[in-house]
C-alpha cells in the first residue's frame, strides 16, 4: 500500500486554528474531492501537479517525518488536498508508538475510521465563496468516525458578509465544537508577494464584525504562516 504525497516539510509552526504557533511537521497529500475557488494549495489538488506527487509507503512517510523532526516527538499535521481520501492508520500507528501526536485538516466530506486515532481533527466546512456545497450528512459521519479520542474543532474561512452569516449558522449546528474563524486570503500565487496591510485589514474587518455582533463564540486568528512567509511553499 502506498500513499500519494505532495510534500512533507518542517519543522515549521502550525499557522492556523487551534494549534497555532505549535511546532509541527506537515504531511501534505495529493488529491482532493473539492475545487475551492480560492484554494491556497492547488499544487496538492490539481492533477496538473500529479507529476510532483510521490507514491510513498507508510514506513517511508514515517522515516521522513522522523528525519525532519530529529526523532523528537511533536505534532504531525496531515493536510492536503484531502488526506481523508487515503488511509493514514499505518502512519499514525507508527508515530504513536514513538510518542508523536497527529492532527488532521479536512473539509469533512469523507469519513475515515482512522479519524478515531487522531489527537486533533480540524473540520473545515467550506463557505459559499468557495463554490463548494457542504454535504452535512457526510460531515456528521466525520464527527461520528472521530468518536471521543481526538479534540475536534471547526475552522471556517470567511471572505465576505455571506460567508460570515454562513459561518454563524454552521457553528450553531455544532454548539459543542470550538470554533475558529480565519479571514480568507485572495492572493494564493506562490510567486506573488502578499500585501501585509491588506491581510491585516481583512483580519480587522472580521474582528470588527464579530465584536459588533457581540458574538463571543469564535476565536479569530490570521494565517500566521502567510503573515510570516507569504504564500511560499514548504513553510
Ligand atoms: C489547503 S486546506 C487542506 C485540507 C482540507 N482540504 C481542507 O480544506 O480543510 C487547509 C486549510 O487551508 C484553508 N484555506 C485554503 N485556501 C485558503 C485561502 N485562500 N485563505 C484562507 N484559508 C484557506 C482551508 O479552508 C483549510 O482550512
Ligand atoms: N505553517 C503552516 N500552517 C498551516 N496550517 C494549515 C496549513 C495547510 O495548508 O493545511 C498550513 C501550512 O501550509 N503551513
Ligand atoms: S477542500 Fe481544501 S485542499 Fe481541497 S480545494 Fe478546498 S481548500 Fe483546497
Ligand atoms: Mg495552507
Amino acid at each position: 500500500m502506498t500513499l500519494r504525497i505532495a510534500e512533507i516539510f518542517g519543522p515549521t509552526i502550525q499557522g492556523e486554528g487551534a494549534l497555532i504557533g505549535e511546532p509541527t511537521v506537515f504531511v501534505r497529500t495529493g488529491g482532493c474531492d473539492y475545487r475551492c475557488s480560492w484554494c491556497d494549495s492547488l499544487h496538492a489538488v490539481d492533477s496538473a501537479y500529479r507529476h510532483e506527487w510521490k507514491p510513498m509507503t507508510p514506513k517511508a512517510v514515517w522515516n521522513e517525518v522522523r528525519h525532519l523532526s530529529g526523532g523528537r516527538p511533536l505534532t504531525v499535521s496531515l493536510s492536503g488536498g484531502n488526506p481523508a481520501i487515503q488511509d493514514f492508520a499505518p502512519v499514525i500507528a507508527l508515530g504513536h508508538t514513538e510518542g508523536y501526536r497527529f492532527a488532521c485538516e479536512t473539509q469533512g466530506s469523507i469519513a475515515k475510521p482512522w479519524f478515531a486515532d487522531l489527537d486533533t481533527l480540524v473540520l473545515s466546512p467550506k463557505p459559499p465563496s468557495s463554490g463548494e456545497a457542504v454535504d452535512w450528512d457526510a460531515f456528521d459521519a466525520c464527527l461520528k468516525a472521530a468518536g471521543d479520542r481526538p479534540q475536534v474543532v471547526l475552522k471556517i474561512v470567511v471572505f465576505d458578509k455571506t460567508d460570515y452569516a454562513w459561518a454563524k449558522a454552521a457553528s450553531e449546528r455544532y454548539p459543542g465544537l470550538p470554533l475558529y474563524l480565519q479571514p480568507g486570503n485572495p492572493e494564493v500565487d506562490p510567486e506573488t508577494p502578499i500585501e501585509t496591510q491588506d491581510s491585516l485589514d481583512r483580519m480587522l474587518w472580521l474582528v470588527d464584525k464579530v465584536t459588533r455582533d457581540r458574538w463571543f463564540t469564535p476565536r479569530i486568528l490570521p494565517q500566521l504562516h502567510v503573515l510570516l512567509w507569504g504564500n511560499k511553499r514548504g513553510v
